[in-house]
């Protein structure tokens, strides 16, 4: 935090910072300074950021975003806490009427959190009008006692990130002023009447937001794991390759290159695509001020496509890097396994991604019978129901196979919702006929998402200018991509019609030509990640190579190395060796 006020940084845009990347198990206050600082900037009216906006930037006020009850995290519209206005005294009254209502989870809620944003049902006049965002306090400002009516605690170990306080929260008719609800987009006035938004879901928009940034913060962690793996990979020599002949660099397994390049490509494609979904949003944001809200739920769908697949790809790529090296990837000071941890939770949470992959499946739906009917669809979604120009690019070339991308994606959502159709029928019922078909429709939004992802990669790749070499690194690695996810998905183009089994042969033999080729390029191209040793906090991975030394090092730090002979050899161990058991 000094560091973050010596550079003048804002409170949040703390998150995208190198700060929370130091903190490895993750920390406390990593939710103040996202979602909570989300919350305030974006669902509060200027008034209210006024009131809470300097205090929280001052730290007096410590925030954490309480969405999530322990009977219902995915299902928004399920939360049962409410928040009931009581025209009287023109105050809500928060309440968890029962055991799965009690919030759970929250980042820094179980002792470091005075306040939280808090979802609840919002009730006035007797009628309920869904979740809505509410200003919290939940401790004394100075003594940090919990209030009367607030029933907080901290839920336990977990997988990992245990530096966090991950917390619970309970409410006793506990009463919080009007003017404590975000009133951004939504109000309830004195009288209790209920003024709506001008879009229903501009209460998620801290969600929305925080995928967003996942999305970035993926590619991060992959980078970390792929420089680790790929300079011990360089330093680690094992085994014959030819018989008799000194043991080689393990980068020179051919295996072992297909187990750490593809990853090194897909560190370029999640960041270049986060860098696409953030322009976006900022254009969204910017029109949601002017009252416009068009292009909300096309960056609704991208966010949620792109942080499923970027959260998924940088969590088994992460855990390739630590199988890729060995039994040192299993020790903790290798970083991998705390990567890992603080990695996988992003499958999770901010939206559980098969959950999120159905949100994206429903607008290619909506999407592709929309085109049917020649109504308006967006940008994104066209190709849908657009004629294919396959015919159009050199056979094979990277326009080919990302326009054998687009036509797979294409005809899968054509028949899905033929399928749809067809058990519509059978079934009578939209909801049980599109449960029935759900495991195609998340492999539709699958296929989109990676067709984007493709897609952005060569874009940005073909228009670097700054230098040639560089570029045509970049266009080697974002080809072996390209390749490698065509091959990982070879039944979609062999259906489809676009590849051939003679041309998915033809593009094999090419990315094992390209793992050879890029393999002189790998050291360099994860050094131009440029981490520190201090951020990469591994033995394995530190710039110097240096890595026997730096584990036997790190081995003498344990408290076990202390003493010769440990205090359980006296308590345990020499009572058993001479009780004869
Ligand atoms: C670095 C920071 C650390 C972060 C730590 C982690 C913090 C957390 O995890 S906080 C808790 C996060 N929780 C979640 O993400 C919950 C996930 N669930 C959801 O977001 C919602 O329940 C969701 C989207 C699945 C369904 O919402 P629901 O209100 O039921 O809408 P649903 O009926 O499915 O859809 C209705 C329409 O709303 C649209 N919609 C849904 N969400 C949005 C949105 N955010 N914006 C715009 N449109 C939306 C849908 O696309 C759909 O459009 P249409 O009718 O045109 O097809
Ligand atoms: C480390 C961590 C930190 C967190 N921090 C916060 C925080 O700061 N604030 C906060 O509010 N919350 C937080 N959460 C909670 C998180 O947002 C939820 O856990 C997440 O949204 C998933 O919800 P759930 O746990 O209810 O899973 P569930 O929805 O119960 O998912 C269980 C299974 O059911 C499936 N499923 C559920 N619904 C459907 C459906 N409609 N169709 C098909 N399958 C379905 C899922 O795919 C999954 O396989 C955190 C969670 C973790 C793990």
């Amino acid at each position: 935090m000094r560091k973050l006020a010596e550079h003048n940084i804002p409170l949040r845009e703390a998150s995208i910072t190198q700060v929370h990347s130091v903190l490895r198990d993750g920390n406390p206050l990593i939710v103040h300074t996202s979602m909570f600082a989300n919350a305030l900037a974006s669902l509060a009216n200027p008034k209210q950021q006024q009131q809470w906006v300097p205090l929280a930037e001052k730290n007096r006020i410590i925030g954490t975003y309480a969405q999530t009850e322990i009977g219902h995290g995915t299902f928004v519209r399920g939360l049962e806490t409410t928040a009931i206005f009581d025209p009287e005294t023109k105050e809500f009254v928060l309440h968890s009427p029962t055991i799965t209502s009690t919030k759970w989870w929250p980042g820094g809620l179980g002792k470091t959190a005075n306040a939280a944003i808090v979802m609840a049902q919002l009730y006035t006049q007797g009628k309920c009008y869904g979740p809505h965002p509410f200003f919290v306090q939940l401790r004394d400002f100075d003594t940090h006692h919990s209030l009367p009516g607030v029933i907080l605690g901290e839920i336990g170990p977990r997988l990992g990130i245990n530096s966090q306080d991950n917390g619970y929260l309970r409410f006793d008719h506990y009463r919080i002023p009007r003017t404590n609800m975000l009133m951004r987009h939504s109000q309830v006035l004195e009288d209790g009447s209920y003024v709506k938004p001008i879009h229903n879901k501009l209460s998620y928009g801290t969600m929305v937001w925080t995928r967003v940034a996942i999305v970035h913060s993926c590619s991060k962690k992959l980078a970390c794991a792929v420089t680790i793996a790929t300079r011990y990979s360089a330093v680690r020599h094992q085994s014959e390759l030819v018989p008799g002949k000194p043991e080689p660099q393990i980068l020179e397994y051919q295996t072992q290159q297909y187990k750490l390049l593809p990853h090194i490509a897909s560190v370029f494609a999640i960041l270049f695509s986060a860098s696409s979904v953030l322009r976006m949003q900022r254009n969204v944001a910017a029109s949601i001020s002017k009252g416009n809200v068009e292009l909300l739920p096309e960056l609704h769908i991208l966010s949620c496509a792109m942080k499923a697949l970027s959260s998924q790809d940088s969590t088994q790529g992460i855990e390739t890097c630590r199988l890729a090296c060995g039994g040192h990837g299993y020790i903790a000071s290798s970083g991998l396994p705390s990567l890992y941890t603080s990695t996988t939770c992003t499958i999770t949470y901010e939206g559980e991604n098969t959950v999120l992959l159905l949100q994206v499946a429903r607008y290619l739906i909506k999407s592709y019978r929309a085109g049917l009917e020649g109504l308006p669809v967006l940008p994104s979604v066209m190709y849908l129901t657009a004629p294919s120009a396959m015919h159009q690019s050199p056979p094979l070339s990277n326009q080919a196979l990302i326009e054998a991308f687009r036509i797979s994606s294409a005809n899968l959502v054509k028949e899905t919702e033929s399928r749809l159709c067809r058990q519509f029928n059978l079934e009578q019922n939209f909801h049980y006929a599109w449960n029935r078909c759900s495991v195609a429709l998340v492999h539709c939004a699958e296929l989109h998402s990676r067709y984007y992802m493709c897609e952005k990669f060569l874009s940005t790749v073909e228009s670097i200018r700054a230098s040639d070499r560089v570029r045509s690194v970049l266009q080697d690695l974002c080809r072996l991509y390209l390749i490698h996810h065509i091959t990982l998905n070879q039944g979609h183009f062999l259906r489809s019609g676009t590849l051939s089994g003679v041309d998915l042969s033809t593009l094999e033999e090419e990315m094992y030509e390209l793992l050879a080729k890029l393999r002189p390029q790998a050291v360099p191209l994860v050094d131009a990640f440029d981490f520190r040793d201090e951020l990469l906090g591994s033995t394995l991975g530190a710039w110097d190579g240096r890595v026997y030394e730096r584990l036997y090092e790190e081995a003498q730090k344990s408290p076990l190395n202390k003493t010769d002979v440990s205090k359980a050899y006296h308590k345990y161990l020499q009572p058993l060796m001479k009780s004869n058991l």
